[in-house]
């Protein structure tokens, strides 16, 4: 069985600090392999807030190409949305038998888990890696959770793509917050601008 980390998440855009949290659990969880699994409208999210999927997906690709332990998955575009990750979880059982997934994520959404669709199955199902982030504290105490949810520390950089899409609005330049690549892909679509 491989040991695969998910990371769902809008990418919007992708960003370092995403890189660097994959790269750790990679080594350090540790996991065969990281999926990022880019998500077309995350149920709590505002649809005007998001860049096109199709272009997100675009920068994700980009950003982890140079990694082969890093695979990129499209399977919610073919989802109905909004994109609830216990469908797409069952789905991807099912397409892959010799896998065995783990959810990664941050502290910030494993606060808000209760209120996600079937979040009784998705504990019930699958392993979940919780690592904190700035600003919203958590611990196997607290979540409520315990008994299913693993909190690993890892490094963490205090960047998010709203701070990105917020200094790109200011007309900030940003290449460094972003993988190699993205800064110039951002630009030459016109996303995140003041006009767009
Ligand atoms: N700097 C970071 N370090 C570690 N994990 C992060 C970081 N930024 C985002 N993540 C995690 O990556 C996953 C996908 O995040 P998402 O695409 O929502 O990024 P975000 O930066 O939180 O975006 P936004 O600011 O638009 O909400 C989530 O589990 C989130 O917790
Ligand atoms: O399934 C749900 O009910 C649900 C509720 C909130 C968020 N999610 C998923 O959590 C992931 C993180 O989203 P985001 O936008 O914070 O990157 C993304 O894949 C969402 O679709 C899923």
């Amino acid at each position: 069985m491989k040991k695969t980390g998910l990371l769902f998440g809008s990418f919007n855009p992708i960003h370092i600090g995403h890189l660097a949290l994959a790269n750790y659990l990679m080594e350090y969880a540790p996991f065969d392999e990281v999926w990022f699994m880019v998500s077309p409208q995350n149920p709590f999210k505002e649809h005007s807030e998001l860049a096109p999927a199709d272009q997100r997906l675009e920068m994700v690709k980009l950003a982890t190409g140079i990694e082969p332990k890093f695979k990129v998955c499209d399977l919610e575009f073919d989802m109905p949305v909004p994109s609830y990750t216990i469908n797409t979880l069952k789905r991807l059982s099912e397409l892959h038998p010799d896998h065995q997934f783990s959810l990664i994520t941050g502290s910030d959404n494993i606060l808000t888990f209760p209120r996600w669709h079937k979040s009784e199955e998705i504990l019930n199902n699958y392993p979940i890696v919780v690592y904190p982030r700035p600003g919203y504290e958590v611990n196997e105490a607290n979540t409520g959770l315990s008994k299913f949810v693993k909190v690993v520390e890892a490094p963490l950089l205090d960047i998010s793509s709203t701070l990105i899409r917020n200094g790109l609005n200011n007309h900030k330049n940003l290449r460094f917050l972003l993988p190699y690549g993205i800064f110039d892909f951002i630009l030459k679509e016109g996303l995140y601008l003041p006009s767009s």
